[in-house]
């Protein structure tokens, strides 16, 4: 019996008499140097090595160990990441650090894994239990909602320790797809993910949009086969789900030695040694070479299958395999591991439980050992106007590039999250907002724990930190003075359109009014699927977003959290108008009898952004929908042209998304001061469509030409000419109510699919892939928004309450002509109304 490895190393310690591990003096730089001198040697100096060592946050575990006794898979993850930063000539390289995050469907365990993660690598002292009988709630759902919901609502930041030295930053995000920007935005700054899967359920529906979120970003992942100790847990059946449904290449790393109550540990399948998890909270490992009997098969078969499927997608360990068959040496199947799922080519898969402390530890070094770091990942900005890509360098000693992609309105101000791709970013230092060119000074800089935070003076290339006191938006980048000559930019986070609105209105206190205002305004600055508007017609405040959840969550924050009860209207879908040709204007506004004159004309024409007659048919029926099934389908390759197909459906969608005004005047008929006032007209006119009073998108204004008095032309003049002249051309460039139409996936079991199916095609639902995996069915379709309410209620009773379903925006699409007729008809009654009173 062996009772030490490196992935031991943790418990080991936490069974010794200090729980959590004392730090150790031993710098871990120090231990580095001796763990790969030889490298090292090699690197060009010795004040670059320092920096290439440089590991800011190594007072925590940082084992002193001989570096022999140490697990050979770190090692391979740190050479890897030094010849990466050596052959870019990196000086000041994030070598051991690691930032992740945890996505899943609802309810698959992430904030139970992320407690354990903590305990384990010392974070926090004691383990509790999303609603857990102490009622104090799990580390990383902080807010008083999610601890009584026991749902994670946002995500949550923190950083950790682990393995000599690695400096872990993680990210927790919630599995409702209503809350889906918090994965968005997560996976936009991680260079890695663990999906977890329920050993139970397996692949879900939620877990195929975090798959296509992790494809979008390009994230590596680790998965989890969760919930072993259930009833019904079947591993196999998940890895089968991981290859046919999410079509990655995967093998297990570990399998369950026991499943449902008799889960006991797992067997490390690389070594073929059983490990167990013992101690209060399965915080010691015990390591054996024997593994029980029953298991040699299986255990010898995954070993089996981990290296064919390694030969299969790396071509270099396929070279390896013909020579030394099924002996291929230890390191070369970490160095394979790690190429291939830094590549994305392949998915490493872990088995346990994390409820019942089984499994944890092995994840958590293959997050150190798998996940690139910051170094192997690829990372761009734009430049300039030019959309030129410039590929960014993880070292601490260039000039600075950051990304602010989360802000939370805090006790202290504005807590703006950061990514920092390039450079450093010191407090005091005088640092740029690339989009509005304002200079500002690092006011205070600190690394997030959940709720908590800690005071820190610098962070490098690779690191995620959080500023206080900083105006910005979510999506800006920061640069130091050299970025902002350049002008460069990071790519921003997608942000799907919200589909759902509802009325509110604040009720009672006389100052509800202030803070129900003061709720809006945070909400809006901190999520921006939410959004809110004043209806013009009844004057209330209408809220949207991604779902009733979502805009149920907030009406309850607003009554926690500013204390402001609302009336709550029904929930109403989110139509646009558009128009599907070109069509001219020419509108000359004139008043000039009696008092100041007003005069002002205006020529031109409108169109759509998006190439004539696409929105005319419905897109199953054209060929323009062909390709944008096309593109949406080739989310799912990994091939150029599938990149090539998903960049061009994604500028398509924003193109349809955009309103765009464009002065192409000719001649001095309007006089320059007065543009200005007729893009303000338009502006004004896209507010309120002319068909059914919802929001303008996809309409192109093209300005020509125009008549201008000396004395009555004047810019309110214009703005009204630009807003009439818009409004007269809308229907002859035959204007179109758009509805936003969903991906929705149902999870049933199999012996109600005909019924699912049923109730979707009558739901105007067009099915775009069905299928059937042991007991369940999982379907998807596409089915507009308009046809779901209520769906819920519908698919508990069709199954007895054993479906479920998620659903996630895909687009606006013209809905059908007799919803349109409708849609004009309510609207020009309500006008009608409305001028009769
Ligand atoms: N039996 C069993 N239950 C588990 C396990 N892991 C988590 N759970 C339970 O599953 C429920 C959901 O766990 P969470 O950790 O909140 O799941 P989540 O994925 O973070 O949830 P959301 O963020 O709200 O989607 C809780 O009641 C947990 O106690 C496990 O390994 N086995």
């Amino acid at each position: 019996m062996r009772t030490f490895r490196a992935f031991t190393l943790q418990s080991r310690l936490a069974s010794a008499a200090h729980w959590p591990p004392r730090p150790v003096p031993a710098p871990a730089d120090d231990l580095l140097r001796r763990c790969d001198a030889s490298l090292m040697q090699r690197l060009p100096s010795a004040a670059s090595t320092r920096h290439l060592l440089r590991f800011q946050h190594s007072e925590a575990v940082s084992p002193a160990t001989d570096p022999e006794q140490n697990d050979r898979a770190v090692q391979v993850a740190l050479e890897e990441a030094q010849i990466a930063a050596r052959e870019r000539g990196l000086t000041g390289a994030p070598v051991g650090r690691r930032n992740f995050g945890i996505a899943a469907h609802i309810d698959s365990g992430k904030t139970t894994l992320s407690e354990r993660i903590l305990f384990y690598s010392g974070r926090i002292r004691r383990i509790h239990e999303v609603r857990g009988k102490d009622g104090v709630g799990a580390t990383m759902d902080s807010m008083e909602l999610e601890r009584e919901r026991g749902i994670t609502i946002a995500s949550a930041a923190t950083y950790l320790n682990w393995q000599r030295g690695f400096h872990l930053n993680l990210i927790d995000t919630p599995g409702h797809v209503d809350f889906t920007i918090e994965v968005e935005r997560a996976m936009r700054v991680l260079d890695g993910a663990i999906l977890v899967l329920c050993g139970v359920s397996g692949v879900q529906s939620q877990s195929l949009t975090v798959d296509r979120q992790m494809r979008r970003y390009r994230v590596p992942r680790l998965a989890f086969v969760n919930k072993l100790d259930r009833q019904g847990a079947n591993p196999e059946r998940v890895l089968e789900q991981i290859v046919n449904k999410l079509h990655q290449p995967a093998a297990f790393l570990t399998i369950p030695i026991g499943v449902e109550r008799d889960l006991v540990g797992v067997v490390d399948v690389i070594r073929q040694q059983a490990v167990y998890f013992e101690g209060e909270y399965g915080e010691q490992l015990r390591i054996e070479d024997t593994i029980p009997s029953s298991l040699k098969s299986k255990a010898d078969q995954a070993r089996r299958h981990l290296i064919e499927c390694l030969a299969n997608v790396d071509e270099r360990f396929g070279d390896l395999f013909l020579e030394h068959d099924y002996g291929v040496p230890e390191d070369a199947i970490h160095r394979a591991i790690r190429r291939a799922t830094i590549a994305r080519s392949f998915t490493p898969v872990y088995c346990g439980s994390a409820l019942r402390n089984v499994g944890v530890q092995p994840l958590l070094d293959a997050v150190v050992n798998y996940l690139p770091s910051p170094v192997e990942v690829r990372s761009y900005a734009m430049q300039g106007d030019t959309e030129q890509r410039i590929q960014l360098e993880p070292d601490a000693n260039a000039s600075l590039v950051s990304l602010a992609f989360k802000l939370e309105d805090g006790r202290f101000g504005q807590l703006t999250y950061l990514r920092v791709y390039q450079g450093t970013l010191r407090r005091g230092d005088l640092i740029y907002n690339a989009r509005t060119g304002k200079r500002l000074r690092v006011p205070r800089l600190v690394r997030l724990h959940a709720d908590q935070m800690e005071d820190i003076q610098e962070a490098t290339a690779g690191d995620i930190c959080a500023m206080f006191g900083l105006d910005c938006a979510s999506g800006d980048t920061f640069t130091d003075e050299a970025g902002l000559g350049r002008r460069l930019s990071l790519e921003s986070i997608r942000v799907p359109e919200p589909v759902i609105s509802l009325a509110i209105t604040p009720q009672g206190k006389t100052d509800a009014q202030a803070n129900f205002s003061k709720a809006l305004a945070r909400f809006t600055k901190e999520d921006p699927t939410f959004r809110t508007y004043l209806d013009p017609e009844s004057k209330q405040t209408i809220i949207c977003g991604m779902g009733e959840l979502h805009l149920e969550i907030y009406i309850e924050r607003m009554r926690r959290e500013y204390g402001v009860e609302c009336q709550v209207g029904q929930p109403k879908v989110n139509y646009r108008e558009s128009v599907s040709r070109r069509a001219p204007f020419q509108y000359l506004h004139r008043k000039q009898s009696g008092g100041a004159g007003q005069y002002a004309g205006v020529q031109g024409y409108i169109e759509p952004t998006l190439e004539a007659g696409y929105w005319t048919a419905r897109p199953e029926d054209s060929e323009t929908a062909e390709s944008d099934r096309q593109a949406m389908s080739a989310v799912n390759t990994t091939s150029e042209e599938g990149g090539q197909a998903v960049a061009a459906q994604r500028e398509a969608t924003k193109r349809a998304a955009e309103n765009e005004f464009v002065n192409a005047l000719v001649g001095n008929n309007i006089p320059p001061q007065f543009i200005p006032a007729i893009e303000r007209g338009f502006q004004d006119a896209v507010q309120e469509g002319a068909l059914s009073g919802h929001i303008v998108q996809g309409v192109r204004m093209v300005l020509q030409d125009g008549k201008s008095h000396p004395v009555d032309s004047n810019e309110i003049a214009f703005r009204t000419a630009a807003l009439m002249a818009f409004r007269k051309a809308f229907p002859q460039a035959g204007g179109v109510i758009l509805e936003p139409w969903m991906r929705v996936a149902v999870q049933v079991p199999q012996e109600y699919s005909g019924d699912i199916l049923g109730s979707l095609t009558k739901r105007r639902g067009t099915v775009v892939n069905s299928q059937t995996d042991g007991e369940y069915a999982l379907i998807e379709a596409d089915v507009p928004l308009s046809q779901m309410f209520g769906y819920s209620t519908d698919l508990r009773s069709m199954t007895q309450g054993k479906g479920e379903f998620t659903m996630e925006y895909l687009r606006h699409e013209p809905c059908t002509r007799e919803d349109q007729e409708r849609l004009i008809a309510d609207y020009a009654a309500l006008r009608k109304t409305k001028a009769n009173d």
